[in-house]
């Protein structure tokens, strides 16, 4: 609902009919003018974000100092009523500068309430002490319920808001008033569910441009396609640049579905069935999403030279992340042979079919369904990437090396160099390669330098990730930088 009113005591005011605050105007990251109530919010804001973006999964800038924010676009959903006990509801997009030169775009919604409930306790940032806000308790509006039912109500009736513009798929009906939960999975972005019927993914970390995850996921569901979740509504940031960026998408809730990453740690625990036949059905949807990818979007074909751009690209990568990570250092000249190999396949064949892929598919991509089987999710590609590049068709083995990694973290996560984790990933590789093609893909193992070099590539980004975010976890994709610089 537009507000009109005084959000907060203070300086910030929604004085537009739209809802958007002044300063709230989104002016672009090259030029931004956050003007004196945009001003105001920060000066509040500036020290609990200093604090509290480094200790969120989703903040792709860890390790590096932030040195300033720039409010891109504030918008009031919602003013914070200290006599009605209302909360307020913030939207903000903020570009975070760090040391090193750069600036991330991210999202935050921010709830502001005087007195913060006990049960929204780990949703806090702080109190702002001065500025626009100051008296106000800040806290992760999506952690309230309420808040995200207001969301909700947003994607529900569609329109403007300021630079925010909420649409919905015709013909979905999302019913008014489901209640709201924060989902457990923290991962890239945040996600809210509602009475188990929808999950609206809201995106952190923005960039211009249609994400991935709506494009593909919507051409695929109006294909057909059942192999992933329609989605039912969206909402976009308008005049960041010249095209609108994707800012949440709300797709269907595959309730009582089952995480790939959970069945198959249950099966290499000894706690579930063999995987090789969920391995088999798995290699066979991705065949299809691939298939159903080749029809609903424009398919190329890579000649020698852009394969060669592909090699130096993956090699350029290798070379930033042992940089990056000493670990890795003396596998370097080893690994990059897998790309001079596939730079060479380029040359010697007629090229490599490209199309729009799934670009991140691993075991936690993919629920299993009673009804459907195997669903596909999260096609926004790998986060660390420009969104350019992740909508650029590309081979779809990079898919199934993803995928093959992944068995091989699920064999390993126990004890990374077990021979009983080495042969259980095998055969999970081999089910998952005859699936898919058994169900009209080419057969991966006949594409053997390629699948290295694409094996290479992933397994040398989760080197870099899980420095990054999950260091326990680096023996894992090592084992594998092992094995593929042997
Ligand atoms: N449509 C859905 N139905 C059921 N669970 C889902 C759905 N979409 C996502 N999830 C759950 O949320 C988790 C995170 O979703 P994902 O799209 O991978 O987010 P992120 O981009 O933050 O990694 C998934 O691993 C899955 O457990
Ligand atoms: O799911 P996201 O889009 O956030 O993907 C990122 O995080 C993943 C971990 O959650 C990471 O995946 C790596 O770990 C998985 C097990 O947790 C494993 O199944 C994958 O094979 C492995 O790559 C992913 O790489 C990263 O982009």
């Amino acid at each position: 609902m537009p507000q009109t009113s005084s959000p907060h005591r203070g300086t910030a005011r929604a004085d537009r009919a739209d809802g958007a605050m002044t300063g709230g105007r989104v002016p672009g990251p090259a030029a931004p003018d956050p003007g004196p109530d945009g001003a105001g919010l920060l000066r509040g804001l500036d020290p609990l974000l200093r604090a509290w973006l480094p200790e969120q999964r989703w903040f792709a800038g860890k390790g590096r100092e932030i040195t300033g924010f720039q409010l891109l676009s504030a918008v009031e959903l919602l003013p914070c009523d200290g006599r009605l006990g209302t909360p307020g509801l913030l939207h903000l997009l903020l570009d975070v500068e760090q040391a090193g030169g750069g600036a991330d775009c991210y999202q935050l919604l921010l709830g502001t309430r005087e007195v913060l409930p006990p049960a929204l306790g780990g949703a806090l940032l702080g109190r702002a002490r001065e500025g626009s806000l100051a008296g106000l308790t800040v806290y992760e509006a999506l952690y309230d319920p309420k808040l995200a039912g207001l969301l909700l109500e947003r994607l529900r009736t569609g329109g403007r808001t300021g630079p925010l513009r909420f649409s919905a798929e015709p013909g979905t009906v999302v019913p008014a008033g489901l209640p709201a939960r924060m989902s457990g999975a923290e991962q890239s972005n945040s996600s809210v569910i509602y009475g188990d019927a929808f999950i609206l993914k809201v995106f952190r970390r923005i960039s211009a441009g249609t994400n991935p995850d709506l494009e593909v996921s919507l051409a695929l569901a109006r294909s057909g396609c059942p192999r992933v979740p329609a989605p039912a509504a969206w909402f976009e940031a308008l005049g960041l640049h010249d095209e609108p960026a994707t800012l949440g998408v709300l797709q269907r809730f595959l309730h009582g579905s089952s995480e790939g990453w959970a069945l198959a740690l249950e099966s290499v625990d000894g706690d579930g069935p063999e995987f090789t036949d969920a391995a088999r059905e798995l290699g066979a949807a991705t065949a299809q999403v691939h298939g159903a990818l080749a029809e609903a979007f424009p398919r190329e074909r890579l000649d020698a030279a852009q394969v060669g751009l592909l090699a130096t690209a993956m090699t350029d990568r290798l070379r930033t992340a042992a940089r990056a990570v000493p670990q890795l250092a003396p596998y370097a000249d080893r690994l990059a042979g897998a790309y001079t190999d596939l730079a060479e396949l380029g040359e010697r064949g007629d090229g490599l079919g490209a199309q729009r892929i799934h670009g991140d598919l691993h075991l936690g991509q993919v629920l299993r369904t009673e009804d459907a089987g195997w669903v596909l999710i999260d096609f926004e590609g790998e986060p660390s990437r420009p969104l350019s590049e992740r909508r650029r068709p590309q081979p779809p083995i990079q898919d199934v090396a993803g995928m093959l990694r992944s068995f091989d973290y699920a064999a390993r996560h126990r004890d990374p160099g077990s021979p009983a984790a080495a042969a259980w990933a095998e055969r999970q590789r081999d089910a998952f390669c005859a699936g898919y093609a058994d169900a009209g893909g080419r057969d991966p193992r006949r594409a053997a330098v390629t699948l290295r070099a694409y094996e290479t590539d992933k397994a040398v980004y989760e080197v870099l990730y899980e420095a990054r975010h999950r260091p326990r976890w680096l023996p894992i994709p090592m084992a594998a930088v092992e094995r593929l610089a042997a």
